[in-house]
């Protein structure tokens, strides 16, 4: 269950991985594109994980449709816009949005720093109208290779003043983490907050090397950690936050079965872990599911449950007002 009298919180949630399928099929009609169905339920099958994916980068092949109909920048903005009604109906206090521009950019070869323009105009448009407090992080797609992230955070950093954070996403295995070593190295230049995918398709070693050399305080994932009993202390005594994505987890793969996810051995060794929902869309789940079905089925209790809705406002990339505006309005409602 999901404690009313503290705020809620998804601070690991891809706009680019939660496009409605009316919106795709609506964009792909607008822009004259041929796509694998035509109705909903056709369509289904090709932008969201009907059963368990055999690796991460099978459940990444999900997100491209949505991506793929970005045929303009208003299409980019309403996508943008829809994030922020869809983290209401979820309930969402404080969502932390991420999203890559460059992926975005690609089918319709939109300009990238336009793509992050976008996102910030429909999301800040979106705050206002629903009034769900959000935050925004830019990702570098390591699927693309060291340039294209170059690229990628240039266009990001030219507008580094609308973002908390900077992330990086996309496929762990074929693009390792010290490949990235400058990219950071410009990102904490900035001033900005790391939060990095590690411990998911690859090990423990690439979540090290995400804290030591990418300078990460927080870690997408980070499944692995339970391989490395140096690391599960590290992350406990250093305050390293783990977003932890259940349903996601699964369907890539990364573990087995809830019941096997490691989520209640990071709680236990007082890591700072969290529950989000990684692509929303593309899972066919929301947040409440995570909470209400995933996580019992995970095997935590009540208590450990609420802990991890806790642990969000601990993690989250605000500062200490905004965290004790929020906690405020969440017992004033309750
Ligand atoms: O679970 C995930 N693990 C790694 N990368 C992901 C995941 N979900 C989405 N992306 C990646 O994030 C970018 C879009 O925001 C894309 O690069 C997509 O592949
Ligand atoms: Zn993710």
């Amino acid at each position: 269950m999901i404690a009313t009298h503290l705020p809620l919180t998804d601070l690991h949630r891809h706009l680019d991985g939660n496009i409605r399928i009316n919106t795709i099929l609506e964009l792909g009609q607008k822009f004259g594109m041929t796509l694998p169905a035509d109705t909903i339920d056709a369509l289904r099958p090709h932008v969201q994980v009907m059963s368990n994916e055999p690796d991460l980068v099978g459940f990444l092949s999900k997100l491209d449709w949505g991506v793929a109909v970005l045929g303009d920048l208003d299409a980019v903005r309403r996508v943008a816009y829809e994030n922020v009604k869809d983290a209401l109906n979820a309930r969402i206090d404080y969502a932390e949005l991420r999203f890559s521009p460059y992926y975005m950019a690609m089918k319709h070869q939109l300009p990238v720093q336009g793509v992050v323009e976008a996102v910030i105009d429909g999301v800040q448009a979106g705050s206002r109208d629903f009034g769900v407090k959000t935050n925004l992080i830019g990702i570098m797609s390591r699927t693309f290779g060291v340039e294209a992230c170059m690229q990628e955070l240039d266009a990001l950093l030219a507008l580094k003043e609308h973002l908390v954070a900077i992330d990086l996403a996309g496929d762990e295995l074929g693009q390792p983490g010290h490949q990235f070593n400058d990219h950071f190295a410009k990102v904490r230049k900035a001033s900005l907050n790391v939060t990095v995918h590690a411990g998911e398709a690859a090990g423990a070693e690439s979540m090290w090397q995400a804290i030591n050399e990418l300078g990460a305080t927080r870690i997408g994932h980070g499944v692995k950690a339970i391989e490395d009993p140096s690391l599960m202390e590290f992350l406990a005594k250093n305050r390293i936050g783990i977003e932890s994505c259940l349903t996601s987890n699964m369907q890539t793969s990364t573990v087995a079965s809830l019941e096997a996810h490691p989520v209640k051995q990071f709680l236990a060794q007082g890591i700072l872990a969290t529950l989000n929902t990684d692509d929303p869309a593309v899972s066919g789940i929301e947040l409440p599911y995570e909470y209400e079905v995933a996580a019992p089925q995970a095997g935590l209790s009540q208590a450990q449950i609420t802990q991890l809705q806790a642990n969000g406002m601990e993690i989250a990339f605000l500062s200490d007002s905004e965290k004790a505006e929020l906690k405020a309005k969440a017992v004033s409602r309750s």
